[in-house]
């Protein structure tokens, strides 16, 4: 962050208006205007003195020639223009009357959410088609109890007698982690990254693969820790620690499956976008029991490290499901977390 950002501050709302069909509307800017040619949610530059609200009420009026009641926040999104700092404040759109029509010659599409990619927007607008789209919470494993040696190393002859005695395969410890692991799934977790920083090696391919398997059924994204080999021969996505970003020049995994990292700088944050990374992880925004001293970056500071890129990034660090309106007000889609978001047995 060496560069002097613009100073210029431009607060602009939009609407997420949906059809009886869950249709989404899009406006396409005009010529002559910034960004022309690309698509946007329609809306404007929130006047001195206006609310929000009202800001947005007008422009739908103005622009489309509806009449709208403005609903619940989606997303603030704070991102850098060469000639501008722009905040896109984003709200969903509850009834509407009219008939929606481009009354300043702007071409209109309704636009199913899956398609929405689909259409080019500006960068800003990413982040918000991904908190449109993709899981607000994205549950990171916990390490194996029972199969912790302290490092990456075999375990010891000590450990031995945990190790399975037959069944499934899976030791105690492991059939507990699984089973937390369904329970999650049975809550509604939709992103999984299966991470053990202390697991066996030597078991730990064993245990992705059924745990990716369990994840596969329930119809929920997989990503791997760090380890790209393991995520291809499992045919998962990959989770890239921030140290790993560096030694990969393209994309690790194929297209068709997620590619991910964990990320605390802008350079990092751009070296994840041009690899082509779907989203990143950044934190820690408090201070974790798993790193006790580190102070937490604070969500001012992650809304800093936001307005440089345009990838979709979830928050992490002390925080659980209940942050998730804070994390989406200072441009985050969604919420990280191993804690708070691992069910534990209460038997
Ligand atoms: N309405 C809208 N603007 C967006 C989106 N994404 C995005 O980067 N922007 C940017 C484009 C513009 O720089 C700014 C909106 O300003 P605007 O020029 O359209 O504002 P306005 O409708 O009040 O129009 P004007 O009267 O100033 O011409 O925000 C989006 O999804 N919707
Ligand atoms: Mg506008």
């Amino acid at each position: 962050m060496t560069e002097h950002p613009p100073a210029r501050i431009v607060q602009v709302v939009a609407g997420v208006i949906r059809d009886v069909r869950g249709r989404i509307l899009l406006s396409r800017r005009t010529e002559g205007r910034d960004l022309a040619g690309l698509w946007e949610f329609p809306g404007g530059k929130i006047d001195p003195g206006e609310s929000p609200e009202a800001a947005l009420a007008r422009e739908l009026h103005e622009e489309l020639g509806i009449r709208a009641d403005i609903g619940v926040p989606l997303i603030t999104v704070p991102q850098l223009y060469p000639d501008k700092r722009l905040t896109l404040d984003v709200r969903h759109i509850g009834q509407w009357a009219g008939t929606a029509t481009g009354r300043e010659g702007q071409a209109l599409a309704w636009v199913p959410p899956h398609k929405l990619a689909r259409y080019p927007m500006p960068p800003a607008d990413r982040p918000v088609v991904a908190a449109l789209q993709q899981p607000a919470l994205y549950l990171v494993t916990p390490d194996v109890n029972g199969l912790v040696a302290g490092e990456a190393t075999a375990p010891s002859s000590a450990e031995a007698p945990q190790m399975p005695a037959g069944g499934d395969g899976f030791s105690p410890a492991e059939r507990r982690w699984l089973d937390a692991l369904d329970r999650a799934l049975a809550q509604g977790i939709r992103r999984v990254q299966l991470r053990a920083p202390t697991a066996d090696p030597t078991r730990w391919p064993l245990l992705t693969a059924a745990a990716a398997a369990r994840c596969s059924a329930a119809n929920v994204e997989v990503l791997v820790n760090g380890d790209a080999t393991l995520a291809r021969s499992l045919g998962v996505g990959l989770h890239l620690r921030a140290d790993q970003l560096a030694s990969h020049d393209r994309r690790p995994v194929a297209d068709d499956v997620p590619l991910a990292a964990s990320c605390h700088t802008v350079e990092e944050l751009r070296a994840a976008e041009s690899l082509g990374c779907d989203f990143a992880v950044v934190g820690s925004i408090r201070p974790t029991a798993s790193h006790p001293g580190a102070a937490g970056i604070g969500w001012d500071h992650f809304a800093r490290l936001r307005e440089h890129i345009s990838l979709p990034l979830y928050a992490i660090g002390g925080l659980g499901a209940g942050d998730l309106p804070q994390a989406r007000q200072h441009g985050a889609q969604g919420i990280a977390a191993i804690r708070a978001l691992w069910p534990v047995a209460t038997d």
